[in-house]
């Protein structure tokens, strides 16, 4: 072998293992292998997921085809039966409580019923994502600092409901609620948000709203996005990526870009031919 053929080769192991240094640093979430049960039901078969940083996924199947369980053992919510998960550099299915929590401060989770403190203003629900970040006993808006509460605030415009800041939170329209349960989430700064049927409870409008918002702090913010729908096509208008699940298993795994609805469709095909899918 010669100089120059060493060197050569040298280089190109530098280069490969300085790519897939930067591969692993541009990758959010990783699972391999994941099953979970619930006793003698199976939910997750052999799961395997790789979302890369600052992508929007969105996972669809039919109903308990097991996207929200997916959805939980990411965060750590339901424990692994076998597999291994990492998310943002923590190895969850080994992570202790202390590690989980630290974790799960990096993480925003939007459910489908919202989960607001009914009784609490707008801005008193969104301050509760900076609650991670208060030492000492809460006192209501008194515990934040001037600057949380701007910050705060900031986060309602952005979503555009600046002017309901001091209004109950139950006072407001499902969509709104949602609206704010976003603006909490953003106040987490988080680096990944997990998102469970964010849309489920809304009409069409809102449901666009909710899902363009989420599009825009993925693009924006470079905050990654993982969200159970129902609806295909809500799920290729936004989603970069579409995971398709069914019995437990992923049936589907592309970008938007090349993907078809007759192909998505057929997520849903094989189970129960009666059953009802949402397209729009
Ligand atoms: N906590 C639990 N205890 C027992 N079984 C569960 C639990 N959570 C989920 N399952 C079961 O696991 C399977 C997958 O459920 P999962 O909720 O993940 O499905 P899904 O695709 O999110 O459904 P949906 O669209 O209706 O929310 C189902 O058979 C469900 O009954």
């Amino acid at each position: 072998m010669s100089l120059i053929q060493i060197t050569n080769t040298e280089a190109d192991a530098d280069i490969d293992s300085h790519h897939s240094r930067n591969i692993q640093a541009d990758i959010a979430i990783e699972a391999t292998a994941l099953h979970k049960s619930f006793g003698s039901t199976h939910a997750l078969k052999g799961v395997d997921l790789k979302v890369a940083k600052g992508e929007m996924t969105v996972l669809l199947g039919l109903s308990g085809s097991g996207k929200s369980t997916l959805l939980r053992c990411l965060n750590g919510l339901h424990q692994l039966t076998s597999g291994e998960v990492t998310v943002l550099g923590e190895a969850v299915h080994v992570a202790k409580a202390r590690k989980l929590r630290a974790l799960r401060s990096r993480v925003g989770f939007i459910f489908q019923h919202f989960n607001l403190v009914n009784r609490l203003t707008c801005l008193e629900n969104v301050l509760i994502g900076a609650a991670g970040r208060i030492r000492g006993p809460r006192y209501g808006l008194l515990s934040y600092t001037k600057a949380q509460r701007r910050e705060a605030l900031g986060h309602l415009e952005r979503v555009g409901l600046g002017d309901l800041a001091f209004q109950r939170a139950d006072s407001l329209s499902g969509g709104q609620q949602q609206r704010v349960a976003i603006a909490r989430a953003l106040m987490q700064k988080p680096e990944l948000i997990l998102a469970d049927e964010p849309v489920a409870s809304l009409d069409p409008q809102n449901a666009a709203n909710v899902m363009d918002l989420l599009f825009q702090v993925c693009r924006e913010d470079g905050i990654t996005v993982v969200c159970t729908l129902h609806q295909v096509d809500l799920a290729l208008q936004w989603a970069n990526r579409i995971v398709g699940l069914r019995s437990g298993e992923k049936v589907l795994d592309e970008s938007t870009a090349s993907l078809s609805k007759e192909r998505v469709l057929e997520v849903y095909q094989q189970l129960d031919p009666d059953a009802e899918i949402t397209t729009s």
